[in-house]
């Protein structure tokens, strides 16, 4: 039977490279590439099918950033496919980062080094703004927009017996130190990538909670440091050409295992997993909050839709 597979974030590094890899895998899928830049979402099709050309591969407009564009491209998956096998949760961002070079240096010469290098640990800060739903745009983006989604989606993803698989591209900069149950967007800090990142270890480990029984599983996994718009985005490429032969020697299911992609120091790739520092009670309490927030983003969006209504209709009455 034909797999459905929707990949967030598809149009480029990590997203891109995995469907390229589940496409050479099994050639009888059918790919969705969920993307907020169409012209990019052609481009990466087009890649695609030069390597895979008798493919089924889909393009979709999703901004995970946006509840409405989540919204609507939920209401476009129902109508397109009766159920999704696999949804890779891929899409992220990490604006304005910052590296401490004096925390660098310290670490080098410190016993946190090989960790320091690994997870970034003290090194990364990031400037985060508020997006149109009000919400901390980095929590939107990595977390709170797959969230929705995977809640307008659950009518494709839990039927009955039938499996579907969640796969959330998470981070060894998943700290849970960079988390609070009190500021789940991170408002107050400076980490907020490592916080959401973090908080998406928390909600797969709740979605496996409350959904196994409905046949919906979900898995994290941590790609380890990979050269791509993000990286790139921390420092320029030629910087990384220098570095990276120093950093490579640092680096599928249980719920509480997070799958690392590593490379031993003879330049060996393999995965391994390792348990995520998680706290069950917090985790409980974080999904009642993602559950709240919700409902006051879906009733802030109903109100926008009534008031563009309302403002509409007097226009019309004023001509
Ligand atoms: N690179 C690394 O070393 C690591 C990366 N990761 C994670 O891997 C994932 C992929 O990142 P990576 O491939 O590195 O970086 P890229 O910047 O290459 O890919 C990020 C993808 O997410 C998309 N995206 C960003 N914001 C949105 C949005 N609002 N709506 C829809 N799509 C969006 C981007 O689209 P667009 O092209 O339009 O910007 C792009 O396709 C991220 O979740 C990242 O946190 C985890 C660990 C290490
Ligand atoms: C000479 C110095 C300025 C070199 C600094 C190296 C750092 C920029 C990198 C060391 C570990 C890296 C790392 C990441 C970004 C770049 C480093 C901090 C990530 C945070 C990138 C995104 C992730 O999800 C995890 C990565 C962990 C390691």
């Amino acid at each position: 039977m034909e797999k459905i597979v929707v990949v967030t974030g598809a149009n480029s590094g990590i997203g891109l490279a995995l469907c390229d890899r589940l496409l050479s895998e099994d050639g009888r899928l059918r790919l969705c590439l969920a993307c907020r830049n169409m012209k990019r979402a052609e481009a990466a099709r087009a890649t695609l099918l030069v390597s895979h050309g008798s493919a089924r591969v889909d393009l979709l407009h999703l901004d995970v950033g946006s509840a409405q564009s989540v919204l609507s491209a939920a209401e476009e998956l129902k109508a397109r496919y009766h159920r999704v096998d696999f949804l890779y949760l891929n899409a992220g961002i990490m604006p304005n980062p910052t590296v401490d070079i004096r925390a660098f240096f310290k670490g080098l010469f410190s016993r946190n080094v090989i960790n320091m290098f690994a997870t970034a640990e003290g090194l990364l800060t990031q400037q985060d703004q508020l997006n149109s739903d009000s919400l901390q745009e980095v929590f939107a983006t990595n977390l709170f927009g797959h969230f929705l989604l995977i809640r307008e989606l659950e009518p494709l993803l839990c039927q009955p017996g039938h499996t579907s698989r969640l796969v959330w591209t998470s981070s060894s900069n998943a700290r849970r130190s960079a988390f609070s149950i009190q500021d789940i967007q991170h408002r107050r800090g400076k980490e907020p990538y490592s916080s959401s990142k973090y908080a998406s270890d928390m909600l797969s480990m709740a979605l496996n909670k409350h959904k196994n029984q409905q046949g919906l599983f979900s898995s994290v996994i941590c790609p380890g440091l990979v050269m791509t718009n993000l990286t790139y985005g921390i420092l320029p490429s030629f910087f990384w050409t220098l570095i990276m032969p120093v950093i490579r020697g640092t680096e599928s299911l249980d719920p509480r295992a997070k799958y690392h992609s590593l490379t031993s120091g003879l330049g060996t790739n393999y995965t391994e997993p390792r348990r995520m520092d998680l706290d069950d009670e917090m985790t409980e309490v974080f999904f009642s909050k993602l559950l709240e927030l919700e409902k006051e983003v879906r009733r802030n969006l109903s109100k926008k839709t009534a008031d563009s209504e309302h403002y509409q209709q007097y226009l019309n009455e004023i001509q």
